[in-house]
């Protein structure tokens, strides 16, 4: 069965944990899928873990839709959500309801995520009036890694943490059917998920969220740029591909591969009459 935004939200009541992780691509999305996530996130983490940059920023609308496009294909029951790029919705409500209409007219997504608290609420009214169910994302906003000056964890302090508690019960209040909290201090998520009627999706913000999510290439030793200290390694993908690449090498080097059922036959007396 699909699961739903309702679903989704349905499960906080039922006091049942959500799992969100990212994918980028139709065969990922497929084995994500089948394993039972209940939803997946096409982040604009993208950038960096597919395509190489430092940071999100440069991450567009385009290669938002290529993605997703792709990861909705895999995706059968799990709840598809698609990051909205820097500058795709700060700049205009317009914008906004644009952008996020394309991710699912053209990328078949079910919902949108954009980052902001109060400064964003406009645009979240403006796109859950055009029927397009938004996920918040507040706390350690990737996207504003300049003004931060790093990714760094955010709240610790009474000011910080008392503007990121008004920014959740604004996104709350302007229609956001869940929110991410990201880098925040587990005992801020906590305070902001029994405070909430929606549901808190947490990547580094302790294990009182009503859901997690994690970038799986964090989540399977696959990245090695970094290690945020909230990923923990469930299983050493990156050392099993390294041992497949490191095989094929050798056995190519060494003539053992393709060997005879990796071949095609034909009757060979017709190259004999060949000229
Ligand atoms: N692979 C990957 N995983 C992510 O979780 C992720 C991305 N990429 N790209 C987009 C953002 C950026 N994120 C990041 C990036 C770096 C750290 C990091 O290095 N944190 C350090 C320092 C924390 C601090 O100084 O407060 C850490 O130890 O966690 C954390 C989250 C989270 N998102
Ligand atoms: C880390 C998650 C929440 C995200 O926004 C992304 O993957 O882009
Ligand atoms: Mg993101």
């Amino acid at each position: 069965m699909k699961n739903t935004v309702l679903t989704f939200g349905q499960a906080k009541k039922e006091h049942k944990k959500q799992t969100m992780l990212t994918a980028y691509d139709y065969s990922t999305a497929k084995l994500i899928d089948e394993a039972g996530v209940n939803s997946i996130l096409v982040g604009d983490s993208l950038g960096m873990v597919c395509l190489g940059y430092e940071d999100t920023l440069s991450v567009t609308m385009e290669d938002m839709i290529h993605h997703t496009r792709a990861v909705t294909r895999g995706a059968k029951n799990a709840l598809v959500v698609a990051d909205m790029p820097f500058m795709s919705y700060q700049t205009s409500t317009y914008d906004a309801v644009v952008n996020a209409g394309r991710l699912i007219k053209e990328g078949h997504a079910q919902a949108v995520k954009l980052e902001g608290g109060a400064t964003v609420c406009e645009q979240i009214r403006a796109i859950v009036n055009a029927s397009i169910p938004v996920c918040a994302h507040i706390g350690m906003t990737p996207q504003s890694v300049n003004a931060f000056g790093g990714f760094k964890v955010q709240g610790k302090g009474e000011e910080a943490a008392q503007k990121i508690l008004d920014d959740a019960r604004r996104v709350q209040e302007a229609g956001a059917y869940a929110v991410v909290l990201e880098c925040v201090p587990a005992a801020l998520a906590k305070k902001i998920t029994e405070t909430l009627d929606i549901p808190t999706i947490g990547i580094g913000a302790g294990a009182d969220c009503d859901a997690q999510v994690l970038v799986y290439q964090d989540m399977i030793a696959m990245f090695s740029d970094f290690t945020p200290k909230f990923a923990k390694t469930f299983a050493n993908a990156g050392a099993v591909m390294m041992e497949g690449f490191k095989a094929y090498i050798k056995e190519v080097e060494e003539g053992t591969f393709p060997a005879k059922e990796h071949t095609f036959k034909m009757d060979e007396t017709i190259i004999d009459k060949l000229y």
